[in-house]
């Protein structure tokens, strides 16, 4: 029953991290970010108890997602993309909002992160990205920790297959009745599923990944890819569980798929791969 189920804030608190011995990213001891004076007297509008807006990057389709505790006003901005780093900026000064924090979902092969230029234009954000992608950052995730933003938190799903360091963000039910949200990056896109052709990708091991972390959150949690090549913006677990063309196949013809899918390599790939080893930080790129 939607009621019963924890919501992200409640999840958040000291006892019930001690009980599920989940290891809570602490970030917090880089001085807070500056907080820009915005429009105070107006509060954001609120998406399933969170503020929260998804944000495109249109040579690379890649959403970047803006995530706030309408609280506290600390922000994190999962996925951003180099070239629309002042952009992202913008809304969150816009908002009134505190960044804290630059999460990525994988090493990028498309694109080059925004986290190093995020850190130059505010000292005090910090960085992360999971430990197995094998990139810089300032925090190493692995699988079930805690990334706490004010009040709510996100938990770290590995899901590895489209790279091997590929991680989801679950933030779960921000209030009572909403759904939770999850941040799937190229593990798990709109009636599809990211390439396993480079960077250890596994077709095999996204398919368990997939449908062992990801089908197993509740149903109607809102899923949010990396990407969506044909303007679609969010699906659910229910929706992918039944519907994905590519997961709801076995696994032994899931991976025959992948094998075969034949797509040219990303255009950005030279470029894109070693700056975000890097983490994006040595801007501007050729
Ligand atoms: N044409 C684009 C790259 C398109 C692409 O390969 N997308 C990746 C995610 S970014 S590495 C992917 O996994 N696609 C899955 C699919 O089925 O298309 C470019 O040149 O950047």
């Amino acid at each position: 029953m939607l009621a019963s189920r924890p919501t992200a804030r409640a999840a958040a608190a000291p006892a019930a991290r001690a009980r599920r011995a989940v290891r809570v990213v602490s970030f917090a001891q880089q001085p807070a970010a500056t907080a820009v004076a915005a429009n105070k007297a107006s509060k954001p509008a609120l998406t399933n108890g969170v503020i929260f807006r998804q944000l495109f990057d249109g040579a690379s389709s890649t959403y970047t997602y803006l995530l706030a505790d309408p609280l506290s006003l600390e922000a994190v901005l999962i996925d951003p993309v180099l070239e629309q780093a002042e952009r992202d900026l913008e809304v969150v000064d816009g908002l009134g909002l505190n960044l804290v924090l630059t999460l990525n979902t994988h090493c990028h092969a498309d694109h080059i992160t925004g986290s190093g230029k995020l850190k130059a234009l505010r000292p005090g954000v910090r960085s992360a990205i999971a430990a197995a992608s094998g990139a810089a950052g300032d925090v190493q995730l692995r699988d079930g920790d805690s990334v706490p933003f004010g009040a709510l938190a996100l938990a770290c799903i590995a899901t590895p297959g489209h790279t091997s360091g590929c991680m989801s963000f679950y933030l779960p039910p921000a209030a009572p009745g909403a759904a939770g949200l999850v941040f799937t990056g190229d593990a798990l896109l709109i009636r599809g599923c990211g390439r396993t052709d480079f960077q250890g990708g596994d077709a095999a091991g996204l398919y368990d990944t997939v449908h062992a972390r990801l089908f197993s959150l509740p149903d109607d949690t809102l899923v949010l890819p990396g990407h969506d090549y044909r303007g679609r913006t969010a699906s659910s677990i229910a929706e992918e569980r039944a519907l994905n063309p590519r997961l709801t196949k076995g696994r032994g013809e899931f991976v025959a798929l992948m094998a075969g899918l034949g797509l040219p390599y990303p255009k950005q790939i030279d470029r894109a791969l070693p700056a975000n080893l890097e983490d994006g930080a040595r801007f501007p790129y050729e």
